[in-house]
């Protein structure tokens, strides 16, 4: 910041934490924070991956600028010889969704979860040098979530050796797969396998699409585009394909390890949610702190908006909520390695958790932060609707997270499976363990009574996580109940969904409010760091139960009294942060590069830079418009009337 006036110095003059500490606090460990610092620095100062004009430019100049970017990234990850770990954080700073985010985090991860020895020693050399280029083929047309139900076939041809595969209906075109529509060269390609006219359910194949020469499709195969998505620029940086298959080549793995893939690429969503999360509410935090609006006494200056209960009563929680992602991220990044090594030994155990996890998290994260990132926009005003706040892009390349790698309703009733299975064996000898283990207390949870009587008995983690667990164990008995009432199970099932999505939003809930507790029994350092942890652990708590006082009063879970303490307490939280919130974004340590959002700059030199950012627009290339000649200067002149008289 040399030379350059900072104008919310002030703001975080008034920090009550030691913002080094939080800022690896947030990173997850030293090691991480500096490394990813020193990425983000070299991204922010390479003129190749300067982001101006995303949303202006056509969709061709579009993709082919972030070819551009992904070759020269590819270009410095070789040059600077960088670890996997840094070539990955460089892709992440550069910002621009791309083919390389499939490539590397679903057609690699698909090769090493579910190919066997011979297969990885051919295929992942090939693709970590990214002399082949791939893919995830697994939606079509006619079916995404439905993953049984797709069509394309794989019929093993004992003659030739090979698999025919063959997509024998329009409704059967992979379509949708990132970077299949231009770019790969290969795709794990998801058929039902056919051996001697027996189908064995769907497997994943290695296809190759386009020839390595010159890039044409391969005989028997069509591919392209799937047209313009949502958002102007956002998501159109990236190519999703349709393709219709003829020949390939081969593999066979057991079912489970199919899933491991979407168990793992679900657990890396759910850690993005607190990157997409925190970067929203770091621009609509620092911008509500140099916006003023009214309440000027005798010519003063006036409020500034962060001050109004109104405004911190929107953004606090969703600052909460960025670390509280952030925690159960780390915490399901564990998880995941776990079940992957017991999945290497063949100990399937664990799995129906993992995936009740994966799935759950993956929903209400990825809920929760598309509709934060348009609270954040709504929370900056008329400016947050500009291209140059940040919000409007990232919120079109964040919302379909909401359905890529599986709906998530479709995801939560998976949780409400498992859940009700999880219901099903208690009293049983399989006792619940994990995330599932409060259920082990059902009797208790099912009559105890909340102690609280003043506000801040609200501030005692027990008292949060049982009436979080007593809600969720109620909600889910009681529906339950009302499934035992048909006769055939399946019928109850779609009959109560809502209900049982319901259930398995309060059991999410509640692992994430359990975790981050848990995260604040570890031994954290730095002045001040844990206490306002320990702060935003409560508002992420307090303003779920507030939001969704209705389940906690209906299940008796809470009195209405209780409740209303419950909101006094949070208001009292929202006093304790407000002087700590700048600090707490400029935690993230994200460059101005990576926000890209005049409102979040970190100088908060907000106006002058709207004015200049203003000015760039194509439409201010000239004074007068293209146009004004053919269509306004003959209404001016009347033109158009004088000649129909
Ligand atoms: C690229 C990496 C992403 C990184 C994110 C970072 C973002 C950075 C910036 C963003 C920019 C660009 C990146 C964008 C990337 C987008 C990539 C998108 C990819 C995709 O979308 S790929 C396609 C994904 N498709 C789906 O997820 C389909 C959803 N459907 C399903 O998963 C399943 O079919 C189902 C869960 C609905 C189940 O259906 P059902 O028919 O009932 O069940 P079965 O299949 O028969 O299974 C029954 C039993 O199996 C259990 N089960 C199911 N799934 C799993 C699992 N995953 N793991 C373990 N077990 C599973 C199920 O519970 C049943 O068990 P039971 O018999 O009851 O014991
Ligand atoms: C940007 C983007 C990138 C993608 N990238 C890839 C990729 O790389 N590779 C790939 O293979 N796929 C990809 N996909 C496809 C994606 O995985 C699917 O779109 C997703 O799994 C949802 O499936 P669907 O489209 O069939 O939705 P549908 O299942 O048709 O959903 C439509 C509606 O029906 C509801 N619904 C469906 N089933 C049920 C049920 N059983 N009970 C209650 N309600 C239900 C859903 O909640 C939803 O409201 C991508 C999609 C997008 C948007």
């Amino acid at each position: 910041m040399d030379g350059v006036v900072d104008h919310l110095a002030d703001e975080r003059n008034k920090a009550q934490f030691d913002v080094e500490e939080m800022k690896i606090v947030w990173a997850g460990s030293r090691h991480v924070f500096e490394l990813s610092d020193r990425i983000a620095r070299l991204v922010a100062s390479d003129p190749v991956f300067r982001k101006d004009n995303r949303a202006t430019l056509s969709r061709k100049d579009l993709f082919k600028n972030t070819l551009r970017k992904a070759a020269h990234a590819w270009k410095r990850i070789i040059e600077l010889r960088l670890s996997e770990e840094e070539a990955s954080k460089l892709r992440f700073y550069v910002d621009e969704a791309a083919f390389t985010d499939l490539h590397w985090g679903m057609f690699v991860p698909a090769i090493k979860g579910q190919a066997t020895e011979e297969q990885q020693q051919k295929w992942l050399p090939l693709a970590y040098k990214m002399q082949i280029i791939g893919c995830y083929a697994q939606t079509e047309l006619g079916h995404g979530s439905n993953v049984q139900g797709l069509e394309t076939t794989a019929t093993f041809d004992p003659q030739t050796d090979e698999f025919d595969i063959h997509s024998p209906t329009l409704t059967s075109s992979k379509w949708w797969p990132g970077g299949l529509g231009k770019v790969s060269t290969h795709a794990v390609v998801y058929a039902r396998l056919i051996t001697d006219g027996q189908e064995h359910g769907v497997h994943g194949f290695i296809v190759q699409l386009r020839s390595l020469d010159d890039h044409l499709p391969l005989p028997g195969i069509t591919i392209g585009d799937i047209g313009m998505k949502f958002g102007n620029g956002a998501y159109n940086t990236m190519d999703n394909g349709v393709t219709r298959n003829g020949k390939c080549v081969r593999s066979n793995v057991p079912r489970q390890l199919i899933y491991g893939t979407m168990v793992f690429v679900r657990q890396t969503i759910v850690s993005d949610a607190s990157c997409a999360l925190s970067r929203a509410v770091c621009i609509a935090t620092r911008y509500s702190a140099v916006r003023r609006q009214f309440g000027s006494q005798n010519g003063g200056v006036e409020t500034q908006v962060i001050d109004y209960k109104t405004q911190q009563n929107r953004l606090f929680p969703l600052l909460a909520a960025a670390y509280a992602f952030r925690f159960v991220g780390e915490w399901l990044k564990w998880l995941y390695t776990d079940v992957t090594q017991r999945l290497q030994a063949n100990d399937f155990s664990t799995l129906p958790e993992a995936h009740a996890c994966t799935a759950g998290l993956k929903s209400l994260t990825t809920t929760f932060t598309a509709d934060a990132i348009e609270e954040c926009r709504k929370l900056c005003g008329g400016h947050g609707y500009l291209c140059s706040s940040g919000l409007p892009e990232l919120f079109a390349v964040y919302v379909p997270a909401c359905t890529y790698e599986g709906d998530n309703v479709v995801l939560l009733l998976q949780v409400a499976r498992f859940l009700m299975k999880t219901v099903s064996q208690l009293g049983s000898e399989k006792k619940p363990v994990g995330t599932t283990a409060y259920m082990g207390r059902v009797e208790h949870l099912m009559q105890c009574r909340c102690s609280v009587q003043k506000a801040e008995d609200w501030l005692n983690p027990n008292t949060i996580l049982e009436a979080f667990e007593a809600r969720t164990a109620r909600m889910s008995v009681a529906v339950a109940q009302k499934l035992a009432q048909f006769a055939n199970p399946e019928e109850g099932f779609l009959e109560l969904s809502p209900n049982l999505v319901e259930a398995s939003v309060a059991h999410c809930q509640l692992i994430v409010v359990s975790k981050f507790i848990e995260k604040l029994q570890q031994d954290i350092p730095g002045k001040g760091v844990k206490e306002l942890l320990g702060m935003l652990c409560n508002i992420y708590a307090l303003n779920i139960l507030h939001k969704h006082l209705g389940d906690f009063l209906s299940t008796g879970s809470i009195t209405p009294k209780q409740g209303s303490l419950a909101n006094d307490q949070l208001r009292s939280l929202y006093s304790q942060v407000r002087p700590n919130a700048i600090a707490l974004v400029d935690a993230f340590n994200y460059t101005d590069h990576y926000l890209g959002s005049v409102l979040g700059r970190y100088d908060g030199n907000v106006y002058p830079k709207l004015y200049e950012e203003a000015w760039k627009d194509p439409l201010n290339d000239s004074v007068v418009p293209d146009g004004y000649h053919e269509y306004i200067r003959p209404l001016l002149k009347n033109q158009l009337r004088n000649a129909r008289l």
